[in-house]
This record gives structure tokens, sequence and C-alpha cells, in this order.
């Protein structure tokens, strides 16, 4: 049996839109069985995800090799779909590496990053997933441009996932066409500011930024308000670091372990619905066994 893991991820870390993303500790496992006839997808996710040649992961993996034997796979996660926490990207390098293994192609991690990227179109979830930890990444249509991020030590993500789900499409509809060439550059400064805050471990200025994003969030609030309650609702204690993760309608708050407490007890206390959960980053990344 191969075993396949890739973490969920957290994109944009505020103003770093389509650059910047974190892997979390929240899993996909894809195991691969025995080979049959016809691929089979053993999963829990519902009658409206496909079980055979048309499920995503499976035919993420025929893109790479369209020659792949069929297998009995088992798809397991706790991702939740569309929520802006990258199941979509974590299900992608799933197809990608096991098409990779089984075929024997023996691809490097560049060439799937590049392979995922291309075919997610912007590579800030797919990165961090595939490299583990935080990264900043640029693709110019060709080859995928990364280096890792530092995050302080002992960091959590408070995280509220909301009852419904927002398709990373659909989110990227609200987006403006266009910006002023002025717009471009206070929002790129932003993000520039917020990774080098990062590498030279200063918190307390990279958390200031997290909350200045200019490309994406103000477009998007209406299809996430409780992110101007939880961001409130943070102030009022003091703690600043609250974004739209990914295209959303995730929240996280960035915070030290003696805030992760006191945000949670509050957050809480307000019964918003959806989910709250508080996560740490992964730094390994995907990762695959092999038992026989
Ligand atoms: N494990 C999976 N297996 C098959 N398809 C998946 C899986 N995870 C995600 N997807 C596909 O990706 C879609 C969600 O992608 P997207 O809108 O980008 O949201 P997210 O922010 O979760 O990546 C799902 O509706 C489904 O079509
Ligand atoms: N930069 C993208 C990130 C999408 O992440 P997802 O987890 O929501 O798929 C965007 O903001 O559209």
């Amino acid at each position: 049996m191969i075993k396949i893991t890739v973490p969920a991820t957290s994109a944009n870390i505020g103003p770093g839109f389509d650059s910047l993303g974190v892997a979390l500790k929240l899993y996909l496992t894809l195991e691969v069985y025995e080979e049959t006839s016809e691929w089979q997808v053993i999963h829990d996710y519902g009658a409206n995800m496909p079980s055979d040649v048309n499920n995503f992961i499976v035919k993420t993996a025929l893109l790479l090799d369209p020659n792949l034997t069929p297998h009995r796979i088992v798809v397991k996660s706790d991702i939740p779909l569309a929520r802006g926490l990258g199941s979509s990207s974590s299900a992608l390098l799933a197809g990608l590496a096991m098409a990779n293994v089984l075929a024997d192609l023996r691809l490097s991690n560049d060439a799937l990053l590049k392979q995922a990227t291309a075919l997610e179109g912007h590579p800030d979830n797919v990165a961090p997933a595939l490299l583990g930890g935080s990264v900043a990444a640029f693709y110019d249509g060709n080859q995928v441009y990364h280096a890792p991020l530092s995050l302080p030590k002992d960091i959590n993500f408070i995280t509220f996932i909301p009852n419904y789900e927002l398709l990373t499409t659909e989110a990227r509809n609200a987006l403006p066409a266009k910006m002023t060439f002025k717009d471009s550059v206070a929002a790129s400064a932003i993000s520039n500011t917020l990774t080098a805050a990062l590498n030279a471990g200063d918190f307390n200025t990279a958390r200031v930024l997290i909350e200045k994003d200019q490309f994406h969030e103000q477009a998007r609030a209406h299809l996430a308000p409780h992110l101007k309650i939880i961001r409130d609702t943070a102030h009022q204690l003091e703690i600043v670091g609250t974004y739209l993760s990914g295209a959303g309608p995730t929240v996280i708050t960035l915070v030290s372990k003696d805030n992760a407490t006191k945000l949670l007890k509050a957050l809480t206390n307000m019964a918003l619905p959806g989910k709250l959960l508080l996560l740490e980053p992964d730094y390994t990344g995907l990762q695959i066994t092999k038992n026989n």
C-alpha cells in the first residue's frame, strides 16, 4: 500500500494575494491499494463526489500519465471542501504524487510544483502543501520561483470555518478586473514588507501588515461578513493579525500561544455558525510512505 499525506493550506496570509501561503496541520490522506479493472475511489464525501475515473484526484493523476493502471484508492480528509483551506490543492497534489509513484516518473518536487501550479493557476496553496511551512512563490507561466518564509516560534492559527461553502472560482469572480498603478504599488509594498518582517522575526510589524491587504479582502467582504466581526472582536482584546484565508470563507487570526486561549474563549462565546479550531503550521509538506 502507498500512502500519500498532504496538508491543508491557508493562502494569501492577508496581503500576499496569489503568492503567500502556509501549510497547516489538517490532512488529506490517499491510500493506494491493488490494481483493479476500473478506478475505484472510496471516500466519505457523499454521493456528489465521483467514485470512479471522474474523481478529481484520478483525473489529475491521468493528466500526468494517461496510461496509468486503475487502482482501488481510499481518500480520507480533515480538510473541509470549498472553505479557503486548500482542499482542491491537497487533492490535486495527491493525484500528481500518485501518478508520479505508480508510473515511476521520478519527477522532482520542482517539476511537481510546476505541474500543480499550472493546473491550480496560482502557487500559494500548492507550494506550501508540497514543501511544508510558509512559502512565497511566483509563477511566470513557465517556472515557479519560490522561497521559504519564517514563522514566529509557537505561532497558532485560530481558525473559524463557517458552515457554508464558497468555491474559489466564485470568490475570484468578485475581484476587480483592474487596479490603478498607485494602488498596485501600495498593495505590493505591503506584501513585500510583510515577507521581510516575517523573515526578520518582527511579528509586531507582520501582524499589523497582515490586516492591510488591498488586493482582495474588501472585494470579498460581502462573501464573508464574519471577517469584520472576528477582526473587531480580536481588536477589543488587543490582538491584531486577522485575515481571510485563501478565497474564504474561513477566517484566521495569527496569535502567540498566550493570546490563543483568550481569543478562542471570546469567539466560542459568540457562537458564530461554524467550527473553531486552533491549528499549527505543518513543516513537512507532502509525504509518501510505502508499506508492503
Ligand atoms: N478530496 C477531494 N476529492 C475530490 N475533489 C476534491 C477534493 N477536495 C476538493 N475537491 C474539489 O475542489 C473543490 C473545492 O475547491 P475550491 O473551490 O478551490 O476550494 P478550496 O478552498 O477548499 O480549495 C470541491 O468542490 C471539489 O470539486
Ligand atoms: N490566492 C487564491 C487562494 C485560493 O485559496 P483557496 O484555499 O480558497 O482555494 C485566492 O485568493 O483566490
